[in-house]
């Protein structure tokens, strides 16, 4: 799939997953929002979880996964003014120094591996994570959720599943 990225340049650039993703040609940066292309939008304020049924259906391209990075205090509803169908990710668990354990607040390239994931693109995933030292802890951590959500159905199935998770949190 495509991976394209709105870069908002506010985080530490050191450290920032997008440009390190850029730099090995895995994603495209977009410095405004009008260049952004369309595509599956990676929103945490979405109202449907995304499940594997979004590869299929009209409007939007359907393989091309957007993502906007930013930092955590900028992320607010309105940032994400993007075009496209715009998705939350399931629970996950971030596997990256910065926010190591964190449930649903993961970095951009951990983003896309989840979506590629449950996506049924597990090799995708792990091409894009192999440029990070601590990016196979973001799969291992997360291996049994993400199976079961790349086997449902729709969306509704995929919160059967993460409500199974959030029971134990
Ligand atoms: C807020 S930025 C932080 C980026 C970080 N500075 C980095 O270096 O990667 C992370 C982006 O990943 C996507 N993302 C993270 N967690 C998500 C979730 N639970 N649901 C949907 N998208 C998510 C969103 O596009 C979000 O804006």
């Amino acid at each position: 799939m495509e991976l394209h990225v709105r870069y908002e340049g506010d985080d530490d650039p050191d450290k920032c997953s997008a440009r390190r993703l850029a730099q090995f040609d895995h994603a495209e940066l977009h410095r405004s929002t009008r260049s952004t292309p369309p595509g599956i939008v990676l929103n945490p304020f979405a109202d449907q979880a995304l499940s594997p049924a979004d590869r299929e259906g009209t409007g939007s391209r359907r393989d091309r996964l957007v993502a906007l990075d930013c930092s955590w205090e900028t992320a607010e509803r309105e940032a994400f003014d993007l075009e496209g169908i715009h998705r939350s990710l399931p629970f996950l668990v971030a596997g990256n120094p910065v926010n190591y354990g964190t449930a649903f607040q993961l970095n951009t390239v951990e983003a896309f591996a989840g979506a590629l994931c449950i996506l049924g693109e597990r090799e995708q995933a792990e091409e894009i994570l192999s440029v990070f030292s601590w990016g196979h802890t973001f799969l291992e951590l997360n291996e049994e959720p993400l199976e079961r959500y790349a086997a449902c159905a729709d969306s509704a199935a995929v919160l059967a599943v993460q409500d199974d998770y959030l029971a134990d949190e």
